[in-house]
């Protein structure tokens, strides 16, 4: 059974209110005592900052955090590209420039005089390394976009069975799954599996590089689609199915964890402290989910980035058959909770539309492209964002026409009419999730909560309040640094639960209400959506 750190099983009132009556505990120094479980609050003191890692698909940053009387006050110390890397034809993620810009990181919070007292890192899912006898890295991570999984799921499922796998992982079914990047080495023979004695997940193997220790965290292993959330750890029945050795996964940590601390080395070399490590929320959207500043229990969710992640959070994973046919996912979350979601395309189709235009010359701003949309012709163009032909990188535009001339629809012919063809397919698929939500989980949403970089574009947070008819409440637009931030205060009890934390950062991080408008237009348009793309409930 899955072993909460202190402070975490506070899902549902049994949180302990923690009093700052008892001044014996008041020593700003000896921060070592909060982390032997002390569980007094320092009177007060302004505690020293923490810093949260959050990469992303296309960039990271390194958010500077301080808790000042229940105000959160954040600071961007350092913020960097993250390119993958094409060699011939696979694709990579460039894992020792991600791991230098988090050495720039400690530099930059150590050139600007801050005391650091924790760590962590968040990032996208399913990916990982594999490090050999040695500790060393045994090559660099391939990027969820390659296409060495193409066919592997669907061969996957057809050997194993769709029940059997969702069935032991309640994970939603995606080619780029890590349990398909893994049969698609066992299947190319790759001698990468020969040599790995340890599989580390992306935020996993920084933290190895930062401390030396190994650790696999909770949120980020339930992505996997091999971990088994009944039996609270790896399944080794799924991995065996594919021909994959149990020896190489380790103990898996919850979020709040303390996981070491900066290796010597490392501190040498930086002229740093030996900074203490935690393990969050690791997988970003569990962060981001538990930012989400709901007032409510029973809160829907949109964390809207390169990905647009829907759904709510929820005691138990749900994992019967509706679950399985409508394609939903359990991923793990804070305090023993689980992540009832599902992935939406995202802005990815707009980000790389953006990137084609560039190749093409027509260099445009996301704000221009945003305003030559709302300026274009309403609903002249729909997709369904998820449809395949959007996973991988490329030209989204030609895909866009196609998908239409292919559905008897006229094709865009202007970026604006590109763009706002994406914007309002993403809210009209907004509202066909948030609709399976309620479905699945019995609950029924007042609104909608919206967090993460993509609500600043405020057109497509108003289309969404639109499109499903319900208040959006908008923010925070850093929702994994916060819910990294949040993990570790919760840890170190300067906050006592994720209900708290949830709370400081409502009050903190004020959210943008965007009351619908429009709904004859946005209800027809949702018939024709449903008509166009196949998506019956
Ligand atoms: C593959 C994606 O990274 C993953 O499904 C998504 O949840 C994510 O991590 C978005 O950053």
């Amino acid at each position: 059974m899955r072993e909460l750190p202190p402070r975490f099983n506070s899902r549902r009132g049994n949180s302990r209110k923690i009093s700052a009556s008892n001044p014996a505990a008041c020593a700003p120094q000896g921060f070592e005592a909060v982390l032997a479980g002390d569980d007094e609050r320092l009177g007060g003191f302004l505690l020293p900052s923490i810093l949260a890692y959050d990469l992303g698909a296309s960039s990271g940053r390194a958010l500077l955090g301080r808790l000042n009387n229940r105000t959160i006050e954040v600071e961007e110390v350092h913020r960097f590209g993250n390119d993958p890397v094409v060699v011939g034809d696979r694709m990579h993620w460039d894992i020792l420039r991600l791991y230098h810009d988090i050495k720039q990181g400690l530099l930059k919070a150590k050139h600007a005089g801050e005391t650091i007292s924790s760590l962590a890192i968040d990032s996208w899912a399913v990916d990982f390394g594999l490090v050999g006898r040695g500790g060393e890295l045994l090559g660099n991570p391939y990027h969820y976009r390659d296409r060495h999984t193409d066919g592997v799921m669907e061969r996957t499922m057809e050997r194993l069975t769709a029940s059997r796998i969702f069935g032991r992982s309640g994970i939603q079914f995606l080619p780029f799954n890590t349990i398909y990047q893994l049969a698609a080495l066992k299947e190319a023979d790759s001698p990468l599996l020969e040599q790995a004695k340890h599989f580390l997940m992306i935020p996993d193997l920084l933290r190895y590089f930062l401390t030396g220790e190994m650790h696999n965290e909770f949120s980020n292993a339930t992505t996997t689609q091999f971990y088994n959330p009944v039996l609270g750890g790896w399944d080794a029945e799924l991995l065996a199915d594919i021909g994959i050795s149990p020896s190489l996964f380790g103990n898996v940590v919850q979020p709040g964890t303390r996981v070491g601390q900066l290796r010597a080395s490392l501190t040498e070399e930086l002229g740093i402290d030996a900074i203490p490590v935690f393990a969050v929320a690791e997988h970003d959207t569990g962060s981001a989910v538990a930012a989400v500043p709901a007032l409510e229990r029973d809160f829907a969710y949109l964390s809207c980035g390169t990905w647009s992640l829907m759904g709510t959070e929820v005691d138990q994973p749900v994992m019967g058959e509706l679950a399985q046919t409508l394609n939903f996912t359990n991923e793990g979350g804070v305090g023993g909770t689980f992540r009832l979601l599902k992935n939406i395309m995202g802005l990815w189709i707009l980000n790389e539309s953006h990137r084609t235009w560039e190749k093409a010359g027509l260099s445009y701003s996301f704000p221009e492209l945003v305003a030559l949309a709302e300026k274009a012709p309403a609903f002249r163009s729909l997709i369904d964002p998820d449809d395949p032909m959007f996973l991988h990188a490329g030209d989204m535009p030609s895909r866009i026409a196609n998908y239409c001339e292919r559905t008897g629809q006229q094709a865009p012919q202007s970026p604006g009419e590109f763009v706002r063809c994406i914007l309002e397919s993403l809210a009209l698929k907004y509202r066909y999730v948030l609709e399976l939500t309620e479905r699945l989980s019995g609950k029924s949403f007042s609104g909608l909560h919206m967090v993460g970089g993509g609500i600043q574009n405020a057109l497509l947070c108003q289309w969404s309040a639109n499109a499903i008819g319900k208040p959006v409440w908008a923010g925070p637009v850093e929702g994994s640094a916060l819910g990294n931030l949040a993990v570790q205060w919760i840890a170190q009890g300067e906050l006592s639960d994720i209900w708290e934390a949830r709370k400081v950062i409502r009050e903190s991080f004020p959210v943008t209400v965007y009351e619908p408008r429009d709904g004859a237009q946005w209800e027809d348009a949702y018939g024709r959506f449903r008509a166009l793309t196949g998506l019956s409930k």
